[in-house]
């Protein structure tokens, strides 16, 4: 646990760190504070239990004489005073200190849950299409909260207490070593054997509270997601169950590290009684019994001890919710050293477009997805005529879709390169390139927003330019939908379109691939769940750029493909034939066999 610690400061910004070590100033401070708050009241109940200290020599004597109070009761009114003045700027003091910690806990939390945000968000395709966003939200949301709340919070509570622990017992230790020491033992070792009792059971919570986390969002992702088919299948049960399960056994382990970590307070407070009652006895044997010596004395060690008590139960705690809790940490470790290592080059700050003008090509491109042996582009070599339109063919599994992820820089070849007039398209210029491509999946991802917002996608409302939106709209044939809908542009679509037809998603991904203006269009089966007259229309948007835009489309049906200027067919990884449709009908056998059974 503690080698975890070390490994969270080192992966805090310079920034985060200078903060830290600004706080311990105020730290120590707090502790001072807290210090001087049991000094100051040994010298007034010194006079409450004997009023000879006032006419005796030393300090006390000193100022009752300098201030000229003459009544000792007036004396001991303004003493009285004094003392609550300096417990009140102790106190004041410590709810700033507590105040200023308890926010940079939690501003570091929401600083590293940003760094992680943006270290995934300016993560590859590759990354993306491996991972599992459900695992990302889990740790974005649940995983960054615990380290704020239950590391960073706990770890700089104890910080405190710790220096003011410190203060306090060198201080007891000073006015009498024997106390304090055998205090030390006492507190020190019950406290200790406590830890060591919960410290595997804690460990086992904290693991189990983020595998149940993380299998709690994967419910929630599948079931929400794939409600329509839970629903025909009636999976809910099953859904309900193992959420159920989940939530059973998360609420169990937080409960279970909450309590070990509260409950030994009543133990402690058992001990403290126990030692108060010895010293007092101790105090009685030592001083003879006399009263008056014993209540300063007494009212100091059980000020200390009203100081010590809660700041050891803090510590204690601190200790068991942070080691209920480190997981969360180790579960993000290797997420934020890397997130702390890159220099985060916001991809959107770019705008310059690259736009070919002869020819994009892949030249003997070779592609292997990371862990396969087998390549799934193998020496591929593809020519695409500025505005000209051309189709990829071929079976499920050919390479298509890798092939037009290599095309549009989203992810790199092992071998060959992509070019634009010859020149390749390096990750220096990638950006560029994008910004001249717009792509349209088959499957648009739609937010619940309005159509506005979804074709200008994650753009803040007031960014978006709606004679961009406008044009976009028309050259995707949206526009006369958009005018049967009572509120126009402003509808609400509802969680990935579901309050839309198939079609007019589509659409709203066509328009929203044109927003930027683009002048490559690429389609990766974009019209393949749409039924034929849907489809037509939504090929006839298409087909309008023929000549003036550059189209790159996937197709299972091949009158999809048909007016295409050049297919290529694609099987197992390398393109096995190319040419106009009516070529390939005459001279392929296996396309000739596609289109008959088209
Ligand atoms: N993210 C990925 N990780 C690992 N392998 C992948 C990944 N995506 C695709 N593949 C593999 O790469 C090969 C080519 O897949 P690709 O999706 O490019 O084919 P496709 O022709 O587009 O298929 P479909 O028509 O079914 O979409 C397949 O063997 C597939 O299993």
């Amino acid at each position: 646990m503690f080698s975890s610690i070390r490994k969270l400061y080192t992966l805090l910004s310079d920034e985060q760190r200078r903060r830290l070590l600004s706080l311990q100033a105020l730290v120590v401070l707090m502790a001072f504070a807290e210090l001087s708050s049991i000094a100051a009241i040994g010298p007034f109940m010194a006079v409450v239990g004997d009023e000879s200290h006032l006419v005796d020599e030393g300090v006390l004597a000193d100022i009752y004489r300098l201030s000229g109070a003459g009544d000792s009761t007036v004396f001991l009114f303004w003493l009285g005073l004094g003392v609550m003045g300096i417990l009140t700027l102790a106190s004041l003091i410590s709810i700033f200190t507590t105040w200023r910690l308890s926010l940079y806990s939690q501003q570091v939390g929401a600083e590293l849950s940003t760094r992680l945000f943006k270290h995934y968000m300016n993560q590859d395709w590759l990354f993306h299409s491996n991972g599992s966003s459900s695992e990302l939200t889990s740790k974005l949301s649940q995983e960054c909260r615990r380290i704020s709340d239950n590391v960073l919070t706990p770890l700089m509570q104890m910080n405190a207490k710790i220096v003011m622990a410190l203060f306090v017992v060198i201080a007891v230790f000073i006015f009498n070593p024997w106390v304090a020491v055998c205090g030390l033992i006492l507190f020190g070792t019950v406290y200790w054997g406590l830890y060591r009792v919960v410290r595997r059971r804690l460990m086992n919570n904290d693991r189990m509270i983020s595998a149940t986390n993380r299998l709690r969002f994967k419910l929630m992702n599948e079931g929400f997601g794939g409600i329509k088919d839970a629903l025909l299948l009636a999976r809910q049960p099953e859904f309900n169950r193992r959420f159920e399960q989940s939530s059973h056994l998360l609420g169990r382990a937080k409960g279970i590290t909450k309590a070990l970590s509260h409950s030994p307070r009543y133990l402690m407070e058992l001990v403290a009684f126990g030692a108060v009652i010895m010293l007092v006895l101790y105090l009685l044997v030592t001083h003879e019994g006399h009263l008056g010596t014993i209540l300063p004395i007494l009212s100091v060690y059980a000020m200390a001890g009203f100081k010590l008590l809660p700041a050891c139960q803090q510590i204690y705690g601190g200790l068991a919710t942070v080691r209920g809790n480190i997981a969360s940490f180790n579960n993000l470790r290797e997420d934020l050293e890397a997130s702390r290592q890159e220099a985060c080059d916001e991809p959107g700050h770019k705008t310059n477009k690259w736009v070919p003008r002869r020819a994009i090509r892949l030249e003997n491109v070779t592609f292997r997805y990371p862990g396969k042996e087998e390549a799934a582009l193998e020496g591929i070599n593809l020519t695409i005529p500025v505005n000209g339109t051309i189709g990829l063919v071929g079976a499920s599994g050919s390479g298509k879709s890798t092939a037009i992820d290599l095309l549009l820089g989203l992810i790199e070849p092992e071998e060959g390169r992509l070019t634009l007039d010859g020149h390749p398209v390096t990750s220096a210029r990638r950006r560029e390139w994008q910004n001249s491509v717009g792509f349209v999946p088959q499957n648009i991802f739609l937010a619940d927003a309005s159509i506005r917002e979804n074709i200008a996608f994650g753009l803040p409302a007031e960014q978006i330019d709606d004679t961009k939106i406008w044009s976009a709209t028309q050259m995707a044939h949206l526009d006369e939908l958009l005018e049967r809908l009572p509120h126009g542009l402003e509808t609400r679509v509802g969680e990935r379109g579901i309050q839309l037809s198939g079609g007019q998603r589509q659409r709203i991904g066509i328009a929203r691939a044109l927003y930027d203006d683009a002048e490559v269009l690429v389609l990766d089966e974009a019209t393949s769940a749409l039924d034929g007259i849907t489809e037509r229309l939504v090929m006839d948007a298409i087909h309008a750029f023929s000549g003036k835009k550059t189209i790159i489309m996937i197709a299972h049906r091949l009158a999809t493909v048909r007016s295409c200027g050049c297919i290529y067919m694609m099987d197992a990884g390398r393109v096995i034939d190319s040419g106009t449709y009516d070529d390939l009908v005459r001279r392929n056998k296996t396309f000739r066999q596609m289109a008959e059974h088209a």
